[in-house]
């Protein structure tokens, strides 16, 4: 393909969506001028929140790769407030649409091994130039038809060489929570190009089920079942149909210590990649019977939007969902993962057990695989200006080797106002001759674009209607409607902020309307900042509380209850709102309450002791076998002053013990009060839902 590539959103003509992701949708287009196939990736400036710097070495960085296996932007230019990616267009799409299209239970073994192993030679490049690509999985994974396989999506890649800013900035990315490897999520632990190992390994894993391993749990469930949990592999018993060396290759990636983790060159060496098959005969044949990219799309669309009728949970929005709540939130989040181990000692064993269980695909799925997840933070761009094209970047970076494509750049400086005219306009379906479908496109784009960015989370909630659903008939182009409703669902776009103790007992975290993370980090976040590492930043009072909850592990048991009140207990309006249940669940509150009855009863005896002890000190005989040693006398004959003086003093001790016991006792029937309470609302919840 090759050539120029202008960039003139007028020379292209998009036709159909091929895809999507959290802040993007891409498009089969036309390139006008050579009447080339492409694809153009049109990404939300407004959704994403970083500045152009960042956007441009983004989109330099795509343009300078140059690697069979990697795939590379012909040029990126901004069209009102999106930014177009011209990039090659890959007819058969990602791995993972493929998998949802027809092969939901994942891929034959020689199939995957050829998938892995272009994937694995496109790692081995980023990786030797310095580039840490931080996103790898199916959905990254892009086939063509005549079987070549590209890993694609540069939008939260690192360069690994960079420090300080741009560093930092990196920081706002986010990547894919189920593919993230645990010192990525880890703060303050660093990582490095051996975290795309760990998510090679769970892409290994996806390939070979259809999903990713814990794809089904919620950000913070995935999060703390990564850090805490064995690593996932494939079962010995289970995954039958999968030989040693690929069971053997998955336990190697999938190791928790990223030192021990081999590099993508080693990998590459590795028995499971010897008998791989050339792609054109293990890859070609899983599409070869297959409808073109964008019916399969567009029928995913339906099947989804169908379910979403059905008020069941749709797969693919539902993944959306929840892949934007971990786009938009994990990178918001002010959490700290100490805060969340020690939430996660609390916890049951039977939650445990629950999450273990595999999932049976069933509609419950909560993060899914589909999912995309935002890359870059960027700032607003009002008109149209060029970004970049490959050749002017060239001498910039170190990737690039050769075939730096002349392109001519042509910036249109009227479409941006052409545009902005009809971004209000009726959203419209793609239009596979009109001249004007780029525009159109736009349209349904900015359209798409047009949600606040704030409000809170509600899964599978259903949105404003634009002028267009009441104008659209045909039911099928109301079901896509309805994907696209939720796709631009606002409540998905806000960020979720861990709250640092109102949820100290609670894995479920309040999700905050904000604007983002930059937002969030410059308002009051911002004042408490510590430490920015990794994705995620830490704040002054998350090590309050962290502080605060290793010394209620670890105190002695006199300060364990003296510290006990800071502990977070449900109010009676938690109690009557419902809200204890994001409170303090049983589970938290059984171990709580255990804690104080022991407790009360190691007081009891120590009081009985003391209360034994003195009386044995008034009998002298009797000392020899109490808990006291015998009280000194001085040859002055004053011993009798010493014995009363040590006798207030037990005294003292005696009576604030009794204090101590007799408050105690009062904490402790309250807590059994909300014990009682707390069951009553559980009981009358299930009942409830035993009613529906
Ligand atoms: N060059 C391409 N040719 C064909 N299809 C593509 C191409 N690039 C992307 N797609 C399709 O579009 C989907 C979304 O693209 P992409 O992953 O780049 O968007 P995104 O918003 O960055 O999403 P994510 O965060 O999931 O990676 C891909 O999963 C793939 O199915």
């Amino acid at each position: 393909m090759g050539g120029n590539y202008t960039t003139n959103p007028d020379d292209y003509n998009l036709l159909e969506e091929v895809g999507y992701g959290a802040s993007a949708t891409v498009y089969r287009a036309i390139y006008l001028p050579s009447n080339h196939v492409v694809a153009v990736k049109c990404l939300d400036l407004e959704r994403i929140n970083s500045n152009l710097d960042d956007i441009r070495r983004e989109a330099q960085t795509m343009s300078l790769i140059d690697h069979p296996n990697v795939i590379r932007a012909f040029c990126s230019f901004a069209v009102n407030q999106n930014l177009w990616v011209v990039m090659p267009f890959m007819a058969q799409g990602s791995c993972l649409h493929l998998m949802k299209s027809a092969y939901p239970d994942g891929f034959e073994e020689s199939a995957i091994a050829s998938i892995l192993k272009e994937t694995l030679k496109a790692l081995e490049y980023l990786h030797r130039h310095g580039h840490i690509h931080r996103d790898v999985k199916a959905g990254n994974i892009l086939l063509d038809t005549n079987g070549e396989i590209k890993l694609g999506d540069f939008g939260v890649s690192a360069c690994m060489f960079d420090s300080g800013d741009r560093q930092r900035s990196r920081n706002t990315f986010v990547g894919t929570p189920c593919w993230m490897a645990p010192e990525v999520l880890q703060p303050g632990s660093g990582y490095d190009f051996k975290a795309d190992i760990w998510s090679f390994g769970i892409t290994a894993l996806e390939l070979a089920h259809g999903h990713a391993p814990f794809s089904k749990y919620p950000p913070m469930k995935v999060l703390l079942m990564t850090i805490q949990n064995a690593p996932p592999g494939l079962d010995y018993d289970r995954d039958k149909r999968f030989s040693k060396s690929f069971k053997e290759l998955v336990a190697m990636c999938l190791v928790k210590d990223q030192t021990k983790r081999p590099t993508a060159e080693k990998l590459l060496k590795h028995s499971f990649f010897k008998q791989a098959k050339p792609p054109e005969i293990s890859v070609k044949k899983l599409f070869a019977d297959l409808p073109p990219l964008w019916h399969r799309v567009k029928a995913l669309q339906i099947k989804d939007a169908a379910q979403l009728a059905l008020k069941k949970m749709p797969s693919a929005e539902q993944e959306a969902i929840s892949q934007s709540e971990y786009q938009r939130g994990v990178s918001a989040w002010n959490f700290n993962v100490e805060d969340l181990k020690f939430k996660a000692s609390l916890m049951q064993d039977d939650d445990e057990i629950q999450d273990i269980k595999e999932d049976d695909g069933s509609s419950t799925s909560v993060v899914n695989n589909d999912a995309s997840d935002s890359k870059a933070t960027i700032g607003k761009v009002d008109s149209t200006s060029e970004l970049v094209s490959s050749d002017e970047v060239v001498s910039s970076e170190s990737l690039s080797n050769k075939d730096n494509t002349t392109e001519s750049n042509t910036p249109d400086g009227n479409k941006g106002n052409t545009l902005e005219k009809d971004r209000t306009k009726t959203e419209q379906l793609p239009s596979t001759s009109d001249k004007d479908s780029a525009q159109a496109k736009t349209r349904i784009l900015t359209g798409r674009n047009r949600q606040t960015q704030s409000g809170p989370l509600v899964a599978g909630v259903v949105l404003n209607h634009s002028k267009s659903d009441r104008t659209r008939s045909s039911e099928s182009s109301q079901a896509i409607d309805k994907i696209h409703q939720v796709r631009r669902a606002p409540s998905f776009s806000g960020p979720l902020n861990l709250p640092n103790r109102a949820s100290g007992n609670s894995l479920s975290a309040p999700i905050k309307p904000s604007g983002g993370y930059r937002d969030s980090l410059d308002d009051k976040s911002k004042a408490n900042l510590v430490q920015i590492k990794g994705r995620f930043s830490v704040t002054s009072e998350d090590l309050d509380f962290v502080k605060e909850a290793s010394l209620r592990k670890s105190a002695s048991v006199g300060d364990w209850i003296l510290d006990s009140n800071k502990m977070p207990t449900p109010t009676t309006k938690d109690i009557n709102s419902g809200s204890i249940h994001n409170v303090l669940p049983a589970s938290v509150l059984m171990p709580h309450l255990q804690n104080l009855f022991q407790q009360t009863t190691l007081q009891q005896d120590l009081i009985l002791n003391l209360l034994s002890s003195l009386q044995s000190a008034e009998v002298p005989e009797a000392s020899q076998n109490g808990k006291l040693p015998p009280l000194p006398r001085s040859s002055e004959n004053n011993g009798y002053a010493e014995v009363s003086d040590r006798e207030r003093l037990l005294l003292t001790k005696v009576s604030e013990l009794q204090s101590r016991l007799t408050s105690l006792t009062e904490e402790l029937t309250a807590e059994k009060l909300k014990y009682i309470q707390l069951q009553e609302q559980v009981d009358a919840v299930t009942k409830g839902e035993a009613d529906a």
